[in-house]
């Protein structure tokens, strides 16, 4: 199943998978996603809708590469910890309002790949666009190469909460929005699934790794 984002389209309840399935997935799309250079370090963060209510989040700070069983904590749509001596991400508000703005959203990504810090810090206007390529139909909602995916560029900052009032009225504005980028840091991208949004980051990185040999080439 893929995520429609047509808004006015009433999606079915979540039938949610239990916990342990859950953490797997996060465990396996770290493994995957430090293996492709994509979360590097301590880089990153993801998680999964739990409940209507209740995300699970990666524990701050832990290798992306290596998480195990006890390196995920649920918490609260306000981005409140829901388990005692586990600190969520620094960047949990920034999965707990996708799950608040849309109820299909079922796991959200945060990768800090080369491609998008590089492509961030070249790009001085507030959104990159991409047309013409084929790959864009692997974005939930998009069914031709001629269409164009906007995603914003947000400037970095260190207050999340800050950070995340800025994410906000652009989501409620572009409900059809896929993912978005913060300048030299990283992508955000989301799915029904975590398979979707696996899906979502190789493509987001394919579009990256084109756009930048174009540029590259086009110097020349
Ligand atoms: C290793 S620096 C990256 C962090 O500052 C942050 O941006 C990040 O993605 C991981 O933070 P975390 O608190 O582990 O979820
Ligand atoms: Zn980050």
């Amino acid at each position: 199943m893929s995520l429609d984002l047509q808004p006015e389209q009433q999606q079915p309840e979540h039938s949610y998978l239990n916990r342990e399935h859950l953490t797997q997935q996060i465990i396996d799309a770290g493994r995957f996603l430090y293996g492709k250079g994509w979360s590097p370090a301590t880089s990153s963060n993801y998680s999964a809708r739990l409940a209507d209510d209740k995300a699970l989040l990666t524990v701050s700070g832990r290798h992306k590469g290596e998480l195990g069983f006890n390196d995920v904590l649920a918490t609260d749509l306000d981005g409140n910890s829901l388990e005692e001596g586990k600190k969520p991400s620094a960047e949990t508000l920034l999965h707990t309002q996708l799950y608040k703005w849309r109820k299909e959203i079922g796991a959200v990504l945060h990768t800090h790949s080369v491609g998008a810090t590089v492509l961030t810090r070249l790009t001085e206007g507030d959104s990159l666009q991409f047309e013409d390529y084929e790959l864009q139909k692997a974005f939930s909602g998009v069914v031709t190469h001629q269409s164009v995916v906007t995603v914003p560029i947000f400037d970095n900052d260190q207050d999340i909460e800050r950070l995340a009032s800025k994410v906000r009225p652009w989501l409620e504005a572009h409900p059809d929005c896929v993912g978005y980028l913060i300048r030299g840091h990283g992508l955000y991208t989301w799915g029904a699934q975590m398979s979707d949004a696996l899906r979502q980051i190789e493509a987001f990185e394919f579009l990256f790794e084109c756009e930048l040999r174009v540029r590259a080439l086009q110097k020349n």
